[in-house]
């Protein structure tokens, strides 16, 4: 099964279009829970297990479990995933982006060392820098293209002096659902922060699957997202993290948790076009 067959079949069993952000910061644990490296999956275990019947995916960044050493928890928790939301895709965030020799233990970290469904991918070093990741071929590559943070627009928003004048995320749009698509593999990162350049890249890469963060706590409208992102046969999942994880800092986190996760996947139904089908 390739990851965009698992994430569509993720998709239709739970009904839904939401991504729970594993981005564990101590800092932020609920009280009683110490920043010790287990609590790191403690804390995201019970985050799961409340979300497991209403995630089509889970995306833990692995910044907030290696800043701490915490990456063993890491490989734990991803095996936890497997027991409580089988066949729920691991989208494991990394951003990474190096020449193809490095490239490819960093493809080697996300899907033997973590076993990972799919990463995230920086692709300002160009395609022999996706390359390696190519020859896990079931698995899913998602490339940065429109990000959700304010700079984004540095370097993303600039024309290109090709025909046409793209600006340079139209143009890594069409790439990805082109000639740098060998094997079907790839899909786009788009911020939420930015709908109507969601719509833009959808029109771009019209059947490519979208990972859209920026809904919660970046304030980006998920209504508008999924209206400018889904189509039939054009798959997006939408990631909340912080506005998932701390929706209370007392003990029954996990419970708000799971309230939290429930309202978002039935504001992202219901602006799903009338007779749309998962
Ligand atoms: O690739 C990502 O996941 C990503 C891309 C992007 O453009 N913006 C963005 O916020 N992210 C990630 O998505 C998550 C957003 O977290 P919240 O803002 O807490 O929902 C974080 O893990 C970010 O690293």
């Amino acid at each position: 099964m390739t990851f965009t067959q698992m994430l569509a079949a993720a998709s239709q069993a739970r009904q839904s279009l939401l991504c729970v952000g594993l981005d564990p910061d101590p800092a932020r644990f609920p009280a009683g829970m110490t920043p010790a490296a287990e609590s790191f999956f403690d804390f995201c275990a019970a985050i799961v297990d409340a979300t497991a019947d209403v995630a089509a995916a889970f995306k833990p960044q692995i910044a907030y479990f290696a800043a701490h050493g915490a990456e063993r928890q890491l490989q734990r928790l991803i095996a936890h995933v497997r027991q409580a939301a089988p066949g729920v895709p691991v989208i494991l965030d990394a951003k990474r982006g190096d020449i193809g020799a490095t490239a490819r233990q960093y493809a080697r970290e996300a899907f033997e060392r973590y076993g990972a469904d799919a990463v995230t991918l920086s692709p300002f070093m160009g395609f022999d820098s996706i390359e390696p990741y190519l020859d896990y071929a079931d698995k899913g590559l998602f490339l940065l293209c429109r990000t959700s943070n304010p700079g984004g627009d540095d370097l993303q928003a600039l024309p290109l002096a090709l025909p046409g004048q793209p600006r340079l995320f139209e143009h890594l749009a069409q790439l990805a659902q082109g000639p740098w698509n060998v094997n079907g593999q790839l899909g786009l990162v788009v911020g939420a922060t930015r709908a109507h350049e969601v719509a833009r890249v959808r029109e771009m890469a019209p059947a490519l699957p979208l990972l859209i963060p920026g809904v919660g706590a970046q304030g980006g409208d998920a209504a508008a997202t999924v209206r400018a992102g889904w189509r039939p046969g054009g798959p997006v999942v939408i990631n909340s993290s912080r506005a998932i994880l701390y929706a209370s800092s007392d003990a029954n986190f996990a419970d708000a948790a799971r309230a939290a996760a429930l309202a978002t996947r039935a504001q992202l139904q219901a602006a799903l076009p009338a007779g749309a089908v998962l």
